[in-house]
């Protein structure tokens, strides 16, 4: 399976401008579509998934022409929105009966078996009967993955579906994901690093509209091999100091104390030591380089 996006833009009629010729390629396996707030990152989730029309651009799922063909592309994908909607009342038995009544499987023994399997599949048999309002965040998203694989999709949409989950249910729904994405494409739409890190074999990182990488996690982080330097600093004005002549790519406070880390081709000072690079490395890099592009122009 290929999605093959093109040339994607999109402005808003408020004149935000959420994607900006974005050309993209996503094959089979789990392919993570990393970015900040508002990057854009539903926006082009929501186009793949035919609920809004770009301005210009193109979309092909293997053969299938995206923008114009919606039923065809429809039928062979999964989406599991941001806002996830279900009737609070409904079992998940009965929910899942009826959007898989909705997804055109109308034999009642068909059916029956389908959603059996998909509620097995998520975890989710032994509370098929409880009301989904009584689901916790996690066992909301995993009802999300069960109706997004009604219809055997070839292609699943997933966005920013581990935003509130604790830890636990963060973890049994990302090797829910990676069990799917073993058969089907998957494409996770994340703020968070770490879901990428786990997951995804190739990625892409968008702010702003703007594609800024795209290839495979293991490629951008040798990219950086031995060239992410680490120092503790005790001041804010060391802070700023640092921040004015090198590349600062991140700062974190730790009991108190500012730990930065810079990227420079060689040891940036004293004090500095060689650390292994991280893919939230190669994704605060990515994203102060546009910043630094930004204020230039
Ligand atoms: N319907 C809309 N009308 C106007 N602006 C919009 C609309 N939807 C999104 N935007 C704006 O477009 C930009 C991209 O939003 P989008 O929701 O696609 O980003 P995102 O990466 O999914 O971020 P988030 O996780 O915050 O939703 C943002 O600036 C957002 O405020």
């Amino acid at each position: 399976m290929a999605l093959t996006i093109t040339g994607l833009s999109k402005t808003y009629p408020n004149g935000v401008h959420a994607l900006k010729n974005i050309s993209l390629t996503i094959g089979n396996n789990m392919f993570g579509l990393l970015g900040p707030n508002g990057a854009g990152k539903s926006t082009l989730m929501r186009t793949i998934a035919t609920l809004q029309e770009p301005d210009s651009g193109t979309i092909f799922l293997d053969g299938i022409d995206v923008l114009q063909q919606k039923d065809a592309v429809r039928q062979t994908l999964g989406y599991l929105p941001q806002e996830f909607g279900v009737y609070p009342k409904m079992s998940a038995l009965d929910m899942l009966s009826h959007l898989a009544v909705m997804k055109g499987i109308t034999n009642a023994g068909e059916r029956k078996e389908i959603v059996e399997a998909l509620l097995n599949q998520t975890n989710l048999w032994a509370f098929r009967k409880k009301a989904l309002s009584t689901y916790s965040g996690g066992m909301k998203q995993r009802f999300g993955i069960a109706q997004a694989l009604l219809g055997k999709p070839r292609l699943i949409i997933v966005d920013e579906p581990t935003a509130g989950l604790d830890p636990a249910e963060r973890n049994r729904f990302l090797n829910l994901l990676s069990s799917i994405g073993r058969d089907v494409t998957v494409i996770l739409s994340t703020h968070i690093v770490e879901d990428v890190r786990e997951l995804c074999p190739r990625m892409a990182i968008i702010a702003a509209g703007e594609l800024l990488l795209e290839g495979a996690p293991s490629e951008a982080l040798a990219a950086l091999n031995g060239k992410i330097w680490s120092k503790v600093v005790a001041t804010d004005d060391e802070l700023r100091a640092l921040e004015s002549e090198l590349r600062v790519i991140s700062s974190h406070l730790v009991a108190g104390q500012h730990e930065i880390r810079v990227f420079a081709d060689s040891a940036p000072g004293e004090g500095f030591r060689a650390v292994d690079s991280g893919l939230e490395d190669v994704y605060f890099l990515n994203l102060s380089s546009q910043s630094a592009a930004k204020a230039a122009n």
